[in-house]
């Protein structure tokens, strides 16, 4: 006991230095066990202390590491066929392919290489997303796939409804005077009411002004929405730096504020649930929400704990984080994008064009079918998407083979279980052979004239063809490609596209002489949060 007393004051202090050394070595110099052969970004030499520094490099740029046009062009080493570690200070080295083995990767199992394991980690999200399960079971997933999307063409109307009240909420309707606004604030509102229109629907959106909701949508729920998990990324780096047996001591401290913001939106949600599973109304069964797509989804796999009230609205809330905050960094990108080219005014006149002729045909109505037809809108979309995708790492992948995995080819080497695998969208997107000029912003990039003489059905009646924004491919990946794609881009493409073709509609974008530069925080990218545009009503156009 006394030695133990003597003793104490020392090995505490020693094992506080032995773990910190141990911390360092592994973030820093370790190699996790991927062969040497495979070149390290950023390090020219290969030895310790540059790899140590590209680490260090990874946190805020790791685009530089990505284009490194010094020594070794990291890119250029992928075009070439073979595979280099990207550091990464956080989730740890990641290996990236070459294009020519991308079909090997997506043709792996999930039991080989796991994807879903990647998104886990990256937000660590058994403590972000509010349970275990959320990450694990993606039921939201499925209920996107089998629900959302294959109903997305009875929402049209109401997105489009949304639209019009959010921009004249976030933007105004004066005709006179140049208004400057911050992009990405007033994008976050745009979103979350369009997003939350169809998510939560008439349950919350009344719609006609109550004295609860003097603006007839439920304006708390609205609030708390838009702000859940919206530094998710700063949050799970956090987490990151404790190791795995720290974690579930110090995430419920770092994720607190928004576990409160869940319960915030837990407090309208609950109540629905609870009519809709104790006395459902006729009316109520006829609901085409989350929550009753979920009830609906719990009910066909007769899982109890799937339709609890805690489990639909965390994963509601879960939900509403991807669906808003992408698609609110992604609309924020495009006007920034839109601001800076001088090719704007010539895209707006033929949007207002395409959407004339497109809405004709379809008799005034904004539809499935119209909107499907206005590839304009997709183009400078995905245009926009190529050069500012916030998810850079395109398709990343964790070796869940207990064995590890041989890379392709006879020289391929062997990567070990749980090492990070995949390829970048950053290099291929930027790629000058693949997109020529490929830094600007080409609005009409993916857009080709078609011979009046073949302007047929599908074609849009502008006589432009082009490529629509949910295609992926291995040279267009800011929705990832293969199995695991973004399930959520046709709800995100429908929304996105209504709101480019208001905003040119209705609005003219001041042109600025730069683009607010993005900022890289590991592996993604986001624009400046606080930079504004100025934008004015167009004259006619407020009703
Ligand atoms: C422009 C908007 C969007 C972008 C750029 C985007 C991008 C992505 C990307 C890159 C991934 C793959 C992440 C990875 O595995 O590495 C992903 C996954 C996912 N997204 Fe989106 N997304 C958007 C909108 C949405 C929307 C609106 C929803 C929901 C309605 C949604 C729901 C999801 C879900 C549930 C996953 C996980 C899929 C899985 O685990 O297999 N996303 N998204």
């Amino acid at each position: 006991m006394i030695l133990i007393h003597h003793l104490l004051p020392v090995l505490v202090p020693i094992g506080v230095l032995v773990s910190l050394a141990h911390w360092l070595f592994c973030r820093f110099f370790w190699r996790h066990a991927i062969p040497a052969t495979i070149p390290w970004a950023g390090s020219h030499d290969g030895k310790p202390l540059s790899q140590a520094r590209a680490v260090i490099r990874s946190l805020f740029d790791t685009r530089g590491l990505l284009v490194d046009s010094t020594e070794n062009n990291w890119s250029q080493y992928s075009q070439n066929g073979l595979p280099y570690v990207l550091p990464n200070l956080i989730q740890g080295p990641e290996v990236i392919l070459p294009q020519t083995m991308v079909d090997w990767l997506l043709q792996q199992p999930d039991s080989v290489l796991d994807q879903n394991e990647v998104n886990r980690d990256f937000l660590q999200a058994d403590f972000t997303m509010l349970h275990p399960k959320v990450a694990t079971d993606t039921v939201h997933g499925e209920v996107i796939k089998k629900v959302l999307t294959r109903r997305l063409g009875e929402f049209t109307g109401d997105v489009l409804e949304e639209v019009d009240f959010a921009f004249r909420s976030a933007w105004g309707v004066d005709t006179d005077d140049w208004k400057t606004i911050t992009a990405y604030d007033t994008m976050s509102e745009v979103i979350t009411r369009i997003s939350n229109r169809v998510l939560v629907g008439l349950p919350l959106f009344c719609i006609r002004a109550t004295a609860n909701h003097p603006q007839g949508r439920n304006e708390d729920y609205l609030y708390y929405s838009s702000r859940f998990a919206r530094f998710v990324i700063l949050e799970s780096a956090a987490i990151h730096l404790f190791p795995q047996f720290l974690r579930p001591f110090v995430a419920p401290i770092v994720t607190l504020f928004d576990y409160r913001r869940y319960l915030r939106m837990a407090k309208h949600i609950i109540p629905i649930w609870k009519r809709r599973t104790s006395a459902p109304m006729q009316d109520d069964k006829q609901k085409s929400d989350y929550v009753q797509w979920c009830l609906d989804f719990a009910d066909d796999r007769r899982d109890p704990e799937e339709r609890s009230s805690d489990m639909i609205s965390k994963r509601l809330a879960a939900l509403t984080f991807a669906a808003i905050q992408s698609s609110v960094i992604t609309s924020t990108n495009l006007l920034f994008d839109l601001a800076a080219s001088d090719q704007t005014p010539e895209l707006f006149n033929l949007i207002r064009k395409e959407v004339d002729l497109e809405l004709e045909f379809e008799n005034g109505a904004w539809n499935k079918n119209s909107l499907a037809r206005m590839v304009t809108l997709d183009s400078a979309l995905r245009e926009s998407m190529r050069l500012g995708g916030f998810v850079s790492r395109g398709i990343l992948k964790t070796v869940a083979a207990k064995d590890g995995i041989k890379l392709p080819g006879p020289d391929g080497a062997h990567l070990p279980y749980g090492t990070k695998v995949g390829v970048h969208a950053y290099p291929v997107h930027y790629d000058e052979e693949i997109y020529p000029r490929a830094k600007e912003f080409d609005p009409l990039r993916f857009c080709l004239l078609t011979p009046e003489e073949n302007i047929d059905e599908k074609t849009s009646k502008s006589g432009i063809r082009g490529i629509p924004l949910v295609n992926t491919s291995p040279i267009f990946m800011g929705f990832s490609h293969g199995r695991h794609a973004c399930p959520g881009r046709f709800f995100a493409t429908q929304q996105l596209k209504l709101v480019l073709a208001y905003v040119a509609l209705n609005y003219e974008i001041f042109p600025i002489p730069v683009r607010p530069q993005n900022k890289w925080l590991i592996g993604s990218s986001g624009p400046p949060l606080d930079a504004t545009i100025t934008i004015r009503r167009r004259k006619g156009t407020v009703a």
